[in-house]
């Protein structure tokens, strides 16, 4: 897992590890970590300008900016403010070489070490004007440790903000590298340990790695004997006359995961149609681990809710049954809105939602004690209570009608086999986007071709071996 932390919790395992260390032994790791991700970076006789602003973010980029000179590397320094500049810091670049320059206009390479996690979001005065000159020129960018001006800790952008193509942060990520539209403006994250892992707390969010392997919990390898009971059933009451794509869709991702058995719940003739697409499904009532209701559905969808949770078993609420929530969940639940779907759940519009993903997301999982798997370009799983998951695998090419119904009955057969809301939305976000990627690496996609590419992809993720997962 990668894990990224508040602003809060970083100060608190920096001050522990300062503590041991000395403040000084942390910047000179990170301006170390920084020089060296640079070297690699910058082409060979490259002149960067480093954007200095007046805390310790400036000061790790003046350190790295003299070992950059020492190692022959020309770099032009601009102040934000002469008279509020990281002293020691600055002596050092300028003994090795270092240049203060007024402007940075005509550099082609940038480094933003304007403001880090002491920044109030929103850029003003010159650093404003240095982010419009930004835009203007476009040159190649290294943010330290965040892009300045985002919203460290919500991931939303609320004024002018400096754009990156890498970010190199220090200790553990931040938030913003991960999720929100500050996700966008970070470019490639590159990690820097500088030794806080001891002293970080639980993060606030949490990604898959490559070599992250089975989820634990679920009934597929279990000691006792396996059977389809013991891998769990799914129930789905999804489609309708007007959508009956919905039901073969929901059920080829339910296919794709590890249930044992899928039941299809919904008119006769729906469930004909399914079965003869589907032979192994069947079609009528009997007990279930887990049900998915609602995509494709129609005005019988509140009633199918409402029977749904009277089984008291997990279940996965998805497009129309979002409409019909009960006041609080008594059973582990996973929503899985798109943004206008959550929108309309809190009342607020589509906009404020596609502002401050996380913040809405969390709002709705607090609100209705479940787990909100909120689609989009970057996926969250936030669960009422404990870290957030951002998913990073997937393709825009997703963005195509049928794939949140593959997604909905996948992320059920892995809540029928057993995981928690939490998981089976995360295993299942992974698994969809990565299987995005495979269907079709670099070109478009369709829901149907994306739930074939999905069985593969899990055997490589449970042996921690899915390694591409992302087109962006
Ligand atoms: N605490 C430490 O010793 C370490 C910190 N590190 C670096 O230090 C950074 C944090 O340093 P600081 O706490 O000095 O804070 P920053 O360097 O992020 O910001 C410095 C100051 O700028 C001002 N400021 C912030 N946002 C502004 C805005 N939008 N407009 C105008 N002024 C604004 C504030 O007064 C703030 O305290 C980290 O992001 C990281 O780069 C690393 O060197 C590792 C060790
Ligand atoms: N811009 C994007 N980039 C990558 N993935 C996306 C993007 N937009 C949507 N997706 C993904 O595509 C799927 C679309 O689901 P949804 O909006 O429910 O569509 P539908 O209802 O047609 O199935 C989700 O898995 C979502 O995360
Ligand atoms: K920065």
């Amino acid at each position: 897992m990668l894990a990224a932390h508040t602003v809060a919790d970083v100060r608190r395992a920096e001050q522990g590890l300062a503590d041991d260390t000395g403040w000084d032994v942390l910047m000179q790791r990170a301006a170390r970590g920084l020089a060296d991700i640079l070297d690699d970076r910058l082409p060979p006789g490259a002149t960067p300008v480093v954007l200095v602003g007046p805390g310790h973010n400036g000061g790790d980029a003046l350190f790295a900016a003299a070992h950059l000179g020492e190692r022959g590397r020309r770099v032009n320094l601009c102040l934000l403010d002469p008279d509020r500049v990281h002293g020691p810091g600055l002596a050092a670049a300028l003994a090795a070489g270092a240049s203060v320059v007024d402007s940075p206009r005509g550099h082609t390479h940038l480094v933003d070490a304007v403001f880090g996690i002491g920044a109030r979001p929103g850029l003003e005065g010159p650093a404003a004007e240095w982010a419009r000159w930004q835009r203007e020129e476009d040159p190649w960018t290294l943010a330290v440790d965040v892009p300045s001006g985002v919203d460290v800790d919500g991931g939303t952008l609320p004024g002018e903000h400096l754009l990156a193509d890498v970010t190199v942060t220090f200790g553990t990520l931040k938030p913003a590298l991960l999720l929100g539209p500050a996700a966008d403006a970070a470019g490639d994250v590159v990690l820097v340990d500088i030794g806080l892992g001891p002293h970080l707390a639980t993060p606030a969010v949490e990604t898959f790695t490559p070599d992250d392997g089975p989820p634990a919990g679920h009934r597929m390898t279990g000691d006792g004997p396996e059977h389809k009971y013991s891998r769990g059933v799914l129930g789905v009451a999804a489609g309708s006359e007007a959508y009956a794509g919905a039901a073969h869709l929901v059920v080829a991702g339910a296919q794709a995961g590890p249930a044992g058995m899928i039941r299809f719940a919904g008119s006769a003739e729906l469930g004909r149609r399914v079965v003869d697409r589907a032979p192994e499904v069947v079609a009528g009532p009997g007990r279930v681990q887990a049900w998915v209701v609602g995509p494709g559905g129609d005005d019988g969808t509140a009633e199918l809710v409402r029977a749904a949770l009277t089984e008291q078993v997990p279940v996965l609420l998805d497009a129309t049954a979002l409409q019909s929530l009960p006041d609080r969940f008594d059973v582990p639940a996973l929503l899985t809105p798109h943004a206008g779907e959550l929108a309309r759940m809190l009342g607020v519009s589509r906009d404020d939602v596609d502002d401050d993903p996380w913040g809405h997301a969390r709002a709705a999982a607090s609100r209705w004690g479940a787990t909100v798997l909120l689609k989009g370009r970057r996926t969250l799983v936030v669960p009422p209570e404990g870290p957030t998951r951002a998913n990073r695998s997937g393709t825009r090419w997703l963005a195509t009608a049928g794939t949140g119904d593959v997604l909905a009955g996948l992320a059920g057969a892995w809540l029928a086999a057993g995981l928690t809301p939490l998981e089976a939305g995360s295993v299942a976000a992974h698994l969809h986007g990565a299987a995005g990627v495979r269907a079709n690496p670099g070109g478009p996609v369709t829901a149907s071709g994306v739930a074939a590419a999905v069985p593969a992809v899990t055997a490589d993720f449970l042996a921690g071996d899915l390694h591409r997962v992302r087109d962006w």
